[in-house]
């Protein structure tokens, strides 16, 4: 049952789907709690810390979906009836006299007395200034009734919900001014590697460029997440210790390298030897070698090395892990069914995430799936889920997840 292996083993790789549940078991197991309040402006991406809860009536009274008149279905007889007021939105309005009309405007309360609003288009205003109605009149009709969106004590939005610009007009329409929201998850960003150089510098011999860093950097703030950048680390068993214990006031240390089985590979084995591996390798390509555990109690996620298997993980599994520790519910990317426009010849034992975009409804990919090649995910719009044991013909159906449901 347990799938983690000694460094150097070939174990049993352990399906995505049971990797993501453990994840998601773990994280709400370390819940992020502190609050703080906010101004609404200030919410985006932040997570609600306690449900929220109308404190109004919305709309607050009924008011008129058209610019028209407001009567009373009853007195419209066939006889032209008279206007007694003009009601604008942002008016308080007269209860309404009977045997008459009012003139009505969107977003104005409907007047007491009145049980319908019909819109100008079918009226027609005689030479004395009253009014005639020229189609079936029904009560209720126009009117947007009290309450019709919220009513006062109901929960609008769940605690845990993540707050975009919908969310945050809602909140406004209910007259929030602050919000109250979890703190922002802290995660330190670690990138292993000797042959890592910064941007801006030249390249020396067998260096190559770190391109995980800002690439992670930059999700994790979009995901709402207070990023401490640090840096480069070598390969070195002692450094890699010594870092992990620094690291230490973070909810999360989220690195990438290092985790496979090399000999300049050291994360997961400071993690067996000083800390705790919960989970190694996945039946996930690219990926494999995804290694998650506690170093002096800080969860530490080692996502792979190589650019498009820290993509792919990251949105499938730290992702979800980072949401789940503020108790965000929906954590699992949307996707939908295509058929595919490839060939896919060999099975593989692992879960293949490729990186695909859709052609003519079908689902198509990438000329180079290496795990090395991010230009790949540049290209792609989505992942295309190729099950383990699968073969596709053109035609067969694929799981398409877009890259957009995982971005933010
Ligand atoms: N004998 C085996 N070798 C490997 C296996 C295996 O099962 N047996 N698994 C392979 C798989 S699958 C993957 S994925 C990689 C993962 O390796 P690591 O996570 O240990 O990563 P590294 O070895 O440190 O680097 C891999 C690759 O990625 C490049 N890299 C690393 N960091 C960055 C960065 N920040 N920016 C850009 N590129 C980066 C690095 O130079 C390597 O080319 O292991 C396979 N090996
Ligand atoms: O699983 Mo690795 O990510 O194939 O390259
Ligand atoms: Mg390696």
């Amino acid at each position: 049952m347990n799938p983690v292996g000694k460094p150097g083993k070939q174990g049993a790789l352990m399906p995505v789907e049971q990797a993501l549940a453990r994840l998601l078991a773990m994280a709400e197991a370390a819940p992020i709690v502190e609050r703080e309040r906010l101004p609404l402006a200030a919410t985006e991406g932040r997570v609600l810390a306690e449900a929220l809860v109308s404190s109004l009536d919305l709309p607050p009274w009924p008011n008129s979906a058209m610019d028209g008149y407001a009567l009373r279905v009853e007195d419209w007889k066939g006889e032209p009836l008279p206007v007694s007021q003009r009601i604008f939105a942002g008016q308080s309005p007269e209860p309404l006299q009977p045997g008459t009309c009012a003139r009505i405007f969107t977003g104005a309360p409907v007047p007491a007395g009145a049980d319908c609003v019909e819109m100008q288009e079918n009226t027609q205003v005689q030479d004395d200034q009253r009014v005639r109605f020229t189609e079936p009149l029904k009560v209720g009709q126009n009117i947007r009734p009290q309450g019709q969106e919220t009513t006062i004590g109901e929960q609008v939005l769940a605690a845990g919900t993540r707050l975009g610009p919908i969310e945050q007009g809602l909140a406004a329409s209910l007259g929030c001014a602050e919000l109250e929201v979890l703190r922002r998850v802290r995660v330190a960003v670690l990138s292993t590697g000797d042959e890592l150089v910064e941007p801006g510098r030249p390249l020396g011999p067998g260096q190559i460029y770190n391109s995980n860093r800002v690439l992670l950097c930059s999700w994790l703030k979009r995901l709402g997440c207070e990023v401490l950048d640090a840096g480069i680390l070598p390969d070195d068993l002692p450094a890699t210790r010594q870092r992990l214990a620094e690291l230490g006031d973070v909810d999360l240390i989220l690195s990438t390298g290092g985790v496979s089985v090399g000999e300049a590979d050291f994360l997961g084995i400071a993690l067996r030897e000083a800390g705790e591996l919960a989970l190694w390798k996945l039946a996930i390509k690219p990926g494999k070698p995804l290694t998650f555990g506690h170093f002096r109690g800080v969860p530490v996620i080692g996502l792979p090395g190589n650019p498009a298997s820290t993509l792919v993980t990251f949105a499938l599994l730290a992702r979800p892990y980072l949401l789940r520790r503020q108790g965000v519910q929906q954590v699992q990317p949307l996707s939908f069914q295509v058929p595919a426009g490839f060939v896919w010849p060999r099975p593989g034992n692992r879960r293949e995430y490729l990186r695909g975009r859709l052609e003519n409804g079908r689902a198509i990919i990438y000329r180079n799936q290496s795990s090395g090649v991010l230009r790949s995910a540049a290209w792609a719009e989505g992942l295309v889920e190729v099950l383990e044991g699968r073969t596709l013909e053109e035609g067969d159906v694929v799981n398409f997840i877009p890259l957009s449901e995982v971005l933010d």
